[in-house]
């Protein structure tokens, strides 16, 4: 491979020196799942939460990553693996900045959640499995995607023609047909708290 001629340029403030501005630590919390399995909804409220906690927040979604930074990217399985790959170099330096990242992509394989953890320090990668079933989702259906994918109008849905590979070792699970927003939200407040993410 030819050499790149590129030098990293150490700056003089540091992660730890902003996290000591906001008073809590960076970290992603990544939620992965069927569409309409409760990603989008949970990671709004969450949001707001820890917003009332004074926590410095950003969420991304496909609002302001499909339509923008990923606009060129569809739905095969390269697509969706480069999709993830830049979604988690743009979280990282999110978390850089000291702020507690939420992400709401469907991020349907193991080995791409697998790979944006590496790029994260211990602790900072916070899976989150929003578990429901492909009937429960499809019976939601809240943009009527599941409905034109039986149309024939719409390929490659995930968890119809294209897989999802549930996560192995999430740090949370929230079964969405067995918990409310509200407890969802609680439980993953609950776990940031005890695990000292928190001030
Ligand atoms: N073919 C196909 N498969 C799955 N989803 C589709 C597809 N086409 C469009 N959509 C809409 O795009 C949203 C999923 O985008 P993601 O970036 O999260 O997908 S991925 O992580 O790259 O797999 C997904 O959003 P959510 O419903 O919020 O999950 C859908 O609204
Ligand atoms: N317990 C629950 N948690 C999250 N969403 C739920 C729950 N019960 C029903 N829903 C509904 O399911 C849908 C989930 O859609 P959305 O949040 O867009 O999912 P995703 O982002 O995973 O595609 C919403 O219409 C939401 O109101």
């Amino acid at each position: 491979m030819e050499e790149n001629h590129l030098t990293w340029h150490e700056g003089k403030v540091m992660k730890h020196d902003r996290e000591k501005i906001k008073k809590h630590k960076g970290a992603v919390l990544w939620f992965t799942g069927l569409s309409g399995s409760g990603k989008s909804t949970i990671s709004v409220e969450l949001e707001k939460v820890l917003y009332g906690l004074n926590v410095h927040t950003y969420r991304l979604d496909g609002d302001n990553v499909r339509h923008g930074l990923n606009r060129d990217l569809g739905f095969a399985d390269q697509d969706r693996v480069e999709n993830i790959r830049r979604i988690g170099e743009v979280s990282r330096l999110f978390v850089d900045a000291g702020i507690v990242t939420l992400t709401a992509f469907i991020s349907p394989f193991q080995r791409d959640r697998d790979m944006v953890r590496s790029l994260f320090q211990d602790g900072e990668f916070i899976e989150i499995y929003v578990k429901a079933s492909l009937e429960a989702c499809e019976a939601r259906d809240p943009k009527g995607l599941y409905k034109k994918v039986r149309k024939g109008e719409i390929s490659q849905f995930t968890g119809i023609d294209s897989p999802y590979e549930a996560p192995a070792s999430a740090q949370i699970v929230v079964d969405t047909e067995k918990q409310t927003v509200e407890e969802a939200v609680e439980m993953i407040v609950g776990y940031l708290k005890v695990n000292g993410y928190l001030a």
